[in-house]
Order: C-alpha cells, then sequence, then structure tokens
C-alpha cells in the first residue's frame, strides 16, 4: 500500500515539476520526464524510510516512554536480526526476565518497527479478552490466507464470530471421543513402523540407529488430522514421498529460505513473492494446489453421500455437512485447510518435544508403563507444558488504551507463550525449572498419586499453552487426545536415548526462527530399543 502511495504521489510531483518547468502535458514520451520521477521516487523513499526508521520510533512514538531493552540493538535495524533468526517467544522471555517492567515493555523489530511485549497476567488476560480491539495480526493474514483461505484462524470480526460457533463443537470433548479409533490405528501404524526400523537395526545393545522423531511425529499428525478432519488419509507414513506428503511436508521446512519468503510475503504483493523463482516456492505452490484439490474431492463427495442420506463418517468435515447444514463447497474447503494447518505442525512439533522430554526424564518412561493412573495423565501433558506454539500476535485494529498506555493502531502485540509458562508471578519462584510433578499430590489419606488440574498455579490462566479469552485454540482437545495415544504408545514399547547426550541440557537445542511452531532447528533424534513383553 505504501509502495502504491508513494508511486502515485511521485508521478504527480514530478509531473507538476516538469510541467512548471516545460510548460508542456505531454511529459510522457520524455525521457527527461522518467529520470526525474525516479529522482522524486527516491527522494519520496528515502524521506519515509528517514521518518519510520528514525523520527517515528525514536522521538515521536507515544510508545517510545515504555520500558524498552538497548543491549546489542542496532541503530536502524533493532532487533531484527534477533526476530529473524531467534526462536519465536525466546527474545521476549529473556527480556522479561532481564528488563524492570511493569508486564508491558517496547522492543524495536525489522527497521526500527515497533512492537509491544506483554507479560503480566493482567495484561495478557486484557490483551486475549479484548478481541474487537487487539485483532488477529493482519501479517499472519497476509502471510497464511493465500495457503489457507480466509478462515478462523486468519479472521476477525463478525465472520470469526460465524465460524467460531460453528466449528468449535465439533471439536468439544463429546465428539472427540468418536475419534479415537482413528488415533489409535494411526498410533499403531507409526508403533508397527518404528519397531520395523529397530528390527532391522539393532545392535548388541538392543539399541536401534538414530532415529528422526520430527519425521515420524510429523507424519503421523499429518494422517491423523487428515483422517479426522477430512475423512482422506494421506498414507504419509506409508508413502511419506508421494507427492503430496513430500511437497506438503516440505511447506514446513523451518528454513531461512522459508523466512526470507515469508518476509517478501510481508512486504510485497502476492503476485511478486509468488514469481520469485526458488524451487520452494514451486514446491510450496504445488504443495497447495494438490491439497486444495484433495480438500475439494472430498466436500463434493461427502455432500453427494449425504444428499443420498449415505454419509456416516465421523470427520469433522462430515459433521459440517451433515450436522450443520453447511453446503458452500468453497467454505468447506477453506474449514478444511485451516483445520490442517493448525492441526498438524503444532501437535507433531508437541510430540517431538514429548519425547525428548522422556529421553531426559528417563523414571517418567517407566513411570508411564506402571499404568499409574495420575502419573500418566501428568506426563501425556508434558508437550502441552513445553508449548509447541512459543509466541503469538495481536494487531491494534485502532488506537487504544492498555494499561494506560496509548498504542497507536497497526502497532503490533506479542504474547510470549513460553516466557508466561514460566513466569514466576504464575508457577513460584521455581517458574523457570521444568517440574511437571506440579500436577501431582499425594493423598494424605490413601498414599495414591492425584492428578492437580490447576498444577499448583499462582493465578487463574497461567498455563498459556492453549491461550486463553474469545480465540484461544479449539482445537486441544484433539490434540490432547492425539498426543496421548501416540506417546502412550511409544512409550509404552519402547525405551528411548537421545543420540546426543549434550542435547539432554534443553538450552543448547538450537530452535527454528521460521514458521508458526516452536521447532527443534536441527531435529530430534533418538536411539530406541524395545522392552521386553510390549
Ligand atoms: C499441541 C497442539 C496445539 C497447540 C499448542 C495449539 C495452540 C494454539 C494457539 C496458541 C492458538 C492461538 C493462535 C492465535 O491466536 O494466534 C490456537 C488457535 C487455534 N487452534 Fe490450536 N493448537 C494445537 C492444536 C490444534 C488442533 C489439533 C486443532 C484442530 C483440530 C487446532 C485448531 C485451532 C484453531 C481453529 C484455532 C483458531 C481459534 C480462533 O482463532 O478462534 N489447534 N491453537
Amino acid at each position: 500500500m505504501k509502495l502504491a502511495g508513494l508511486t502515485i504521489a511521485s508521478f504527480f510531483v514530478s509531473a507538476a515539476i516538469y510541467h512548471v518547468h516545460s510548460r508542456s502535458f505531454f511529459f510522457l514520451g520524455h525521457f527527461q520526464f522518467y529520470a526525474l520521477f525516479w529522482c522524486v521516487w527516491l527522494a519520496h523513499a528515502a524521506g519515509l524510510l528517514f521518518y519510520s526508521v528514525i523520527l517515528w520510533p525514536k522521538y515521536l512514538s507515544p510508545l517510545r516512554r515504555l520500558p524498552e531493552p538497548t543491549e546489542g540493538r542496532s541503530w536502524w535495524n533493532g532487533y531484527g536480526q534477533r526476530a529473524f533468526f531467534g526462536a519465536k517467544g525466546e527474545p521476549v522471555a529473556q527480556w522479561n526476565r532481564s528488563l524492570r517492567n511493569d508486564g508491558i515493555f517496547r522492543y524495536l523489530d525489522v527497521l526500527n518497527i515497533e512492537r509491544v511485549a506483554v507479560t503480566s497476567p493482567e495484561l495478557v488476560g486484557q490483551v486475549l479478552a479484548r478481541i474487537q480491539d487487539f485483532e488477529q495480526s493482519h501479517n499472519l493474514f497476509r502471510l497464511a490466507m493465500p495457503i489457507l483461505g480466509p478462515g478462523i484462524v486468519l479472521i476477525n470480526g463478525e465472520e470469526h464470530k460465524r465460524q467460531r460457533k460453528l466449528l468449535a463443537p465439533l471439536l468439544a470433548t463429546k465428539e472427540i471421543r468418536k475419534l479415537d479409533s482413528i488415533f489409535w490405528d494411526k498410533s499403531l501404524e507409526l508403533l508397527q513402523k518404528v519397531t520395523d526400523v529397530v528390527s532391522k537395526t539393532a545392535s548388541a545393545t538392543g539399541f536401534s540407529e538414530p532415529i528422526c522423531v520430527d519425521h515420524y511425529a510429523g507424519h503421523v499428525t499429518l494422517d491423523g488430522i487428515s483422517k479426522a478432519a477430512l475423512g482422506v488419509d494421506f498414507e504419509s507414513l506409508k508413502n511419506p514421498d508421494s507427492a503430496i506428503v513430500s511437497n506438503y511436508r516440505g511447506v514446513f521446512e523451518p528454513t531461512a529460505i522459508f523466512r526470507f519468503i515469508a518476509v517478501c510475503k510481508i512486504f510485497f504483493p502476492r503476485w511478486l513473492s509468488e514469481s520469485i523463482p526458488l524451487q520452494r516456492v514451486k514446491e510450496a505452490k504445488r504443495a497447495i494446489e494438490l491439497i486444495h484439490n484433495v480438500c475439494r474431492t472430498s466436500a463434493t463427495t461427502k455432500m453427494r453421500l449425504n444428499a443420498n442420506k449415505d454419509l456416516t463418517t465421523p470427520d469433522l468435515i462430515s459433521c459440517l455437512i451433515r450436522d450443520r447444514g453447511v453446503t458452500d463447497e468453497e467454505e468447506l474447503v477453506t474449514h478444511s485447510m485451516q483445520m490442517l494447518g493448525a492441526g498438524h505442525e503444532t501437535v507433531g512439533v508437541g510430540i517431538t518435544w514429548g519425547v525428548y522430554e522422556f529421553c531426559r526424564q528417563a523414571q517418567w518412561q517407566k513411570d508411564i508403563r506402571a499404568e499409574d493412573a495420575a502419573s500418566k495423565r501428568l506426563h501425556v501433558r508434558v508437550p502441552a507444558l513445553l508449548a509447541p506454539v512459543g509466541q503469538i500476535g495481536r494487531m491494534t485494529a485502532h488506537d487504544t488504551v492498555l494499561h494506560d498506555q496509548l498504542i497507536p493502531k497497526g502497532t503490533t502485540i506479542h504474547v510470549s507463550i513460553r516466557s508466561f509458562n514460566r513466569n514466576p508471578v504464575n508457577w513460584g519462584a521455581d517458574a523457570g525449572e521444568f517440574k511437571p510433578e506440579r500436577w501431582l499430590r499425594r493423598d494424605e489419606v490413601t498414599g495414591d498419586l492425584v492428578y492437580v488440574p490447576n498444577g499448583g498455579a499462582l493465578t487463574k490462566q497461567a498455563l498459556m499453552t492453549f491461550i486463553h479469552g474469545g480465540r484461544d485454540c479449539i482445537g486441544r482437545v484433539f490434540a490432547r487426545s492425539e498426543m496421548l495415544h501416540v506417546l502412550a504408545t511409544l512409550i509404552g514399547r519402547f525405551e528411548f536415548v537421545l543420540t546426543d547426550l549434550s542435547y539432554m541440557d534443553e538450552t543448547t537445542i538450537p530452535v527454528s526462527g521460521a514458521g508458526f511452531a516452536y521447532k527443534p532447528r536441527d531435529n530430534i533424534h533418538v536411539h530406541a530399543r524395545q522392552i521386553s513383553g510390549w
């Protein structure tokens, strides 16, 4: 928009200057006019850049009085490099620990664009509750809309409300139970795959060659969500190299090119970013086309079946058609894409971190096999505690006030889930330590372990993994159930150890800054050994 405005303004200014000097209206055929136009355009662009990179953030913005980190900050690019390469949510978590603040601070991002980080339970609660003031990030919309369509995760306002009302009941506990058989089937298929690898590659100690957890977690969850949401099995466990699977999974590879393309999508028009001559761009386009076709075919087949009263499958799209009367094909494709987008990578990354955490805590692997109901409930919560989505963004829909601070329209607000889940205000002085045993208590009378639902949290909404408020994750029951099935079967049959023991220290694991999920950049590899008797 800014680029178009700049060009139009430069055109008229150059035309006016040219006319004053030459007294002619026929400037379009003259070389001098174009030379003048580019000079004016460049002068405008430099002025605009100076204003937005220096003048506004440093001398004019009402946000400049908020506390902010300054150590190691570039004078023109703020913490842009860190934001580009770093893991989502981690910088805000670190600044929240080191910077004196009242639950709200500012930091400068790429080209000194201002970001507001909100960290205290009260302010985070307000940002998540006031969804008309703090909308879904427009950058996320620009990035994901061409892939996922105008669906619930990306849109705002009345249409968001309508879609949420339509979809949320389909993901309630009662409905998710109907999908259990899908989760079991897929977990067993995965188990067989890993069993094959272990029996083929086991050494004298019984441990297998390195197994890439991300690979299997990504495939089992792609199959799970495609079957449960669309009623179509992508069969990625069976055929990981099929066109649809390899292209689609490639879209989520958190490489530097991924990030570069994402930035281009934010700053440049869609036609331009989509015509970048990179293999990755072509593959992504191909993957989206393939998936769209699958979603469309599935929707039309189901609508036909429904017309004959033959639609009996429990998947979400079938429920939308049969029980909620949705018959618009385009809308069904959008819902399918949103479910695939929201419910695949997130759960896959959750399972990866779950296996990682079990490797760090060998005793838990034994506990879970001991079938203690309370510790089982605790341990399957582990991936959720680790927060597969590190941070969310919101954008102010208009000038608004938060904590007596005026926040201009269009400002991006960041809530670091990583920071919130480990904030002493929420969990006490030992918040930084990963202690899932917070969720367990020994009953004084019976001596049994009892599961404590809120984990002894000091504030009501301390666990932010699925966030809270009017845009909280409607897929949380689905996610927990799928993770439970997959992890319980894996840990039940295998003992896992990390291949790289330096990774026992969580802080040594490089995490990708690309993509939506808080994903290990170089994957997690483990050795697996089959437990006798399982
Ligand atoms: C461990 C796995 C998951 C995690 C950590 C997770 C986390 C989140 C988070 C943090 C949000 C808020 C995003 C934002 O507002 O920017 C969200 C929204 C959402 N999630 Fe999940 N999610 C998970 C799995 C799922 C699954 C399996 C589904 C669907 C089957 C799903 C469907 C959705 C939808 C539709 C929204 C948008 C809700 C709205 O805007 O009203 N999620 N999720």
